[in-house]
């Protein structure tokens, strides 16, 4: 864009706005439209297909230019913000009918993917978050705001605990100090929209002072979040950034409070990914959100994606949300009603945030009202109930009688849809509004009185008032009838048909209407305003009413899923038990075609005798399905819900850790055997005692050999673990595993049982104890279609092979398996012991990589084979 040379004075106020927000596409008001200038003009009219012209710039060559009228605005705006932009919205500030020369402007709202309350970009059942993440050494700061509802979080932890927070919260945008911007893209990815703040934005005590003078407090303790200084940093910037995109009007985030990972479920990203908890891992795949979210309400919408990512430790809670269900679920009646009601109750939450900016229009507070008006039959309906949990939600509930009274008087029935339009306030509301409403009503009736009377006085027939802006009111009369023109009427206008006059009697009146009209709309204006003001005093029960609305909803959704897929109630223990009772898969259930039973199996974990489950099965047999239905089971069961098996016992989970075999997600081009290794060895570094780990297949993404070596140690450890017996379910189709259980008491072999009938094999999808003979790889390439010639050849070389196993190898192979410090005393007489001792010994596990491993695993298995040849 050319600027030096001398501009038109709109340029260069243009240029000068532009300025002060360069990362900004600039939406610049000029009479009824937004136009945007030079490269954002380019990129406008790409993304939102429209005509790019040239304008003349004064001396100043030309300069592109694109625009839309200012009344598409919220058409073009959520275009422009989804494709990643941040766009600052210039108005102008001044009427130009009471300017001479240019128009005041400036920007009004700058609007980014993180920031906005533009119903158009937001999606009514997500929650729009803006994350800001201020890096430290070890432990980083992270904070969470939904500006269109208020929500503000914060908390702190290492990078893997802020990459699986984004990863729960997926963030639409995320900020941070621009001098970690490299370490932010290599932990997080690059997919994100990302701005970058000053270094001095993330100070502790900058963040402290502004969330102080934010809520108006003089420390943080009341908030619980005090400890945590790293997030209160992270805090600050976003309230700083909140300044800088013109967002002033924020009484409704009224309070912070610290996301206490002490009260969830530890699920990493992979785990979260790989239960497909919110989204599918395919593009038709189905996550547990579809089978359980059955909520009426946006807010309940939200908060169930929560709960999912975030089941819940505390089993006074998780009860409670339990017994919430098993309520419903026998008060049908009221629960009947109540749904009825949610299902009129419209997105309160994000409304109320708007009154509290003073951005609601007249619709949505009608809107407002309407959803508001539901509340009190809920409160009764609950507050009737026998279960004194549903009483309870009865009493939070806040019908706002006064609120309500207040716009039911005020405000029309229909109003439009901009409050400057008029219209909006009832009669009887304001003396001088009705006075003025009377005078601009019947000054319009006078001037057709004033039209008849005249025409009858002149004889004029065709005479008529009109009216335009550069006259206002006058008078027409048609060439026909010149010559009955009286003499005191004043001549404007002539046309080729006609000529127009204007009188003295004309100008009073029209300058009552105009005045009329114009105080009409400036007092319905303040009176809206006034309005809206009332309201925000109400912003923190429409948060309460929200809440707790978005809670039964949740806890309604539970219960119909309950009742529709027969789940029952599990029984939430602090033993280190997991007992399982014909448990189903709840998402493969849904699925099934209708008469299609799905197999139910039992599974038992416990510290005591059955740490380790052990399941082999040929390819589709079933064991993902199994493994996956257990942590489904478990963490529905910690969210509150209903779980689909015959019974349950669930002994409090605190982490759930999941790996998937290298070549089980191979189609995503991420899985070679390193990241596999890396993403186990980060399992087996935070274990607890409470944990679950669920290991699909892991070591197959190497050579046999190999992949039993590791997939047998990885087990051992598991078992042998100095501190934590974490309840693990082992899949694999590697059978020579089956021989650990024999060494270790509390690992148990099971398999998913198939038949073979007529050389093929039928899955009965049944888990059995004990180990199984062999994998059926070779029945299952036949079912996948494989040609005959194939699988009869694949046959004869498997007969081959199994024979010489069976004579020289077989046995060797599995006594081969280097045994580990459990049975130390067995080989302790052994003449390589020391040697052997030694080697590990020196080995530090904690800094070993995998491949370091398993070359340390070949020495040591070389080192015994000496042995057995001496
Ligand atoms: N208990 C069950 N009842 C009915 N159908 C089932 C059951 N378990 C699994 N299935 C069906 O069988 C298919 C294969 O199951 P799954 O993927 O768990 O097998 P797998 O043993 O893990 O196989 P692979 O080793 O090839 O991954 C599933 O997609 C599901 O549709």
């Amino acid at each position: 864009m050319a600027g030096s040379k001398k501009e038109t004075p709109l340029m260069k106020q243009y240029n000068a706005i532009k300025a002060k927000h360069p990362e900004a596409l600039l939406l610049f008001r000029v009479g009824d439209f937004y136009e945007t200038f030079g490269e954002d003009a380019v990129k406008a009219s790409k993304i939102l297909d429209i005509v790019l012209t040239k304008r003349a710039n004064g001396s100043a060559s030309h300069i592109e230019l694109a625009g839309f009228p200012h009344h598409s605005l919220d058409t073009y705006l959520p275009k422009l913000v989804r494709a990643g932009n941040r766009v600052a919205i210039c108005d102008q500030l001044e009427n130009p009918k009471d300017v001479k020369g240019i128009v005041k402007r400036g920007v009004t709202e700058l609007v980014t993917p993180g920031l906005t309350l533009n119903d158009n970009v937001l999606e009514q059942r997500k929650n729009n978050y803006l994350a800001s993440i201020s890096f430290g050494k070890e432990i980083n700061g992270i904070s969470f705001l939904d500006l269109s509802t208020g929500e503000f979080m914060l908390s702190h932890g290492n990078d893997d605990y802020i990459d699986k927070l984004v990863q729960s919260f997926n963030p639409s945008e995320i900020i941070f100090c621009k001098t970690h911007k490299s370490r932010c893209e290599s932990l997080l990815g690059s997919d994100h929209n990302i701005f970058c703040l000053e270094e001095w934005i993330y100070g502790f005590d900058f963040g402290y002072e502004k969330l102080n003078t934010h809520f108006k407090t003089k420390n943080l303790k009341g908030f619980g979040i005090e400890e945590s200084k790293e997030g209160i940093a992270a805090a600050g910037a976003i309230l700083y950034y909140l300044e800088e995109t013109e967002h002033k009007e924020i009484s409704h985030i009224s309070s912070i409070s610290r996301l206490d990972t002490d009260k969830f479920v530890w699920l990493d990203k992979f785990t979260i990914r790989n239960l497909e908890l919110v989204y599918p891992q395919q593009n038709d795949g189905v996550p547990l959100l579809q089978i359980l979210d059955k909520t009426q309400t946006p807010m309940g919408a939200r908060l169930m994606k929560k709960w999912l990512v975030l089941p819940l430790k505390e089993k006074s809670i998780i009860e409670s949300r339990l017994g919430v269900v098993e309520a419903m679920l026998e008060e049908t009646d009221l629960t009947e009603e109540v749904q009825n009601h949610l299902s009129q109750i419209s997105d309160i939450e994000r409304l109320v945030s708007k009154v509290a900016a003073l951005r609601i229009n007249p619709r949505e507070l009608l809107h407002l009202k309407r959803a508001l008006l539901h509340i009190q039959p809920i409160k009764e309906q609950l507050e009737g109930a026998q279960s004194d949990a549903l009483k309870k939600f009865g009493d939070r509930l806040n019908p706002c009688q006064q609120l309500l009274e207040k716009i039911e008087t005020n405000l029309k029935d229909e109003v439009p849809l901009n409050a400057t339009q008029g219209n909006l306030i009832k009669d009887g509301i304001d003396p001088e509004l009705d006075e003025l409403r009377k005078i601009a009503f019947s000054g319009k009736d006078y001037l057709l009185q004033i039209q008849e009377r005249e025409k009858e006085r002149t004889g004029i027939s065709s005479l008529k008032i009109a009216y335009n802006k550069v006259f206002g009111y006058y008078l027409e009369v048609s060439n026909a009838h010149k010559d009955k023109v009286p003499a005191e009427w004043i001549r404007k206008q002539t046309l080729v048909n006609a000529e127009r006059y204007i009188t003295e009697e004309l100008k009073v009146y029209e300058e009552k209407i105009i005045t009329a009209e114009d105080k009409l709309g400036s007092i319905e204006f303040n009176l809206y305003n006034q309005l809206v003001t009332f309201a925000s005093d109400y912003v923190n029960e429409i948060q309460v009413n929200a809440k707790c609305i978005a809670e039964i909803d949740c806890l309604l959704s539970f219960t119909q899923v309950a009742q529709a897929q027969n789940y029952c109630r599990p029984s939430i223990h602090d033993d280190n038990v997991i007992d399982i009772k014909e448990g189903r898969h709840p998402v493969i259930e849904a699925q099934l075609p209708s008469g299609e039973p799905y197999i139910p199996n039992s599974v038992m974990l416990d510290d005591l005798s059955q740490q380790i489950m052990v399941i082999t099965g040929p390819n589709m047999a079933g064991k993902s399905a199994l493994l996956r239905q257990t942590a489904l089971i478990v963490l529905m069961a910690q969210m509150g819900s209903f779980v689909p098996a015959a019974y349950a016992k669930i002994g409090i989970i605190d982490k759930v850790f999941t790996r998937v075999g290298a070549s089980d997600n191979l189609s995503k081009g991420e899985s070679t055997f390193m990241v596999e290794m890396t993403e186990t060895a980060s399992i087996l570094n935070n274990l607890s005692d409470r944990s679950l780990v669920l290991m699909d297949e892991i070591g197959r993404g190497t050579s046999t050999y190999d992949g039993v070596s590791i997939a047998w140690s990885i087990v051992e450890h598991l078992h042998n673990h100095p501190k934590y017996k974490a309840k693990t379910m082992f899949a694999t189709h590697y059978h020579e595993l089956n021989q650990i259980a024999e060494d270790f008491p509390r690992v148990k072999n099971f398999n998913v049982s198939v038949k073979e009938l007529d050389n093929r094999v039928i899955f009965m999808r049944k888990l059995k104890e004990g180990g199984s003979e062999h994998s059926f790889g070779i029945h299952v390439a036949k079912m996948a279609g494989m040609p005959n010639e194939v699988v009869i050849r694949a046959n004869e070389i498997l007969s081959h092979l199994e024979k010489d196993r069976i004579k020289e190898n077989q046995e060797e192979l599995v006594s081969s398996i280097p045994k580990n410090n459990f049975q130390l005393s067995m080989f302790e007489s052994d003449p390589h012991f020391e040697e052997v001792l030694t080697l590990l010994n020196q080995l530090d596990i904690n800094t070993i990589s995998p491949v370091e491993a398993l070359l340390k695993l070949n020495e040591i298995k070389s080192i015994l084979k000496g042995q057995k040849s001496s």
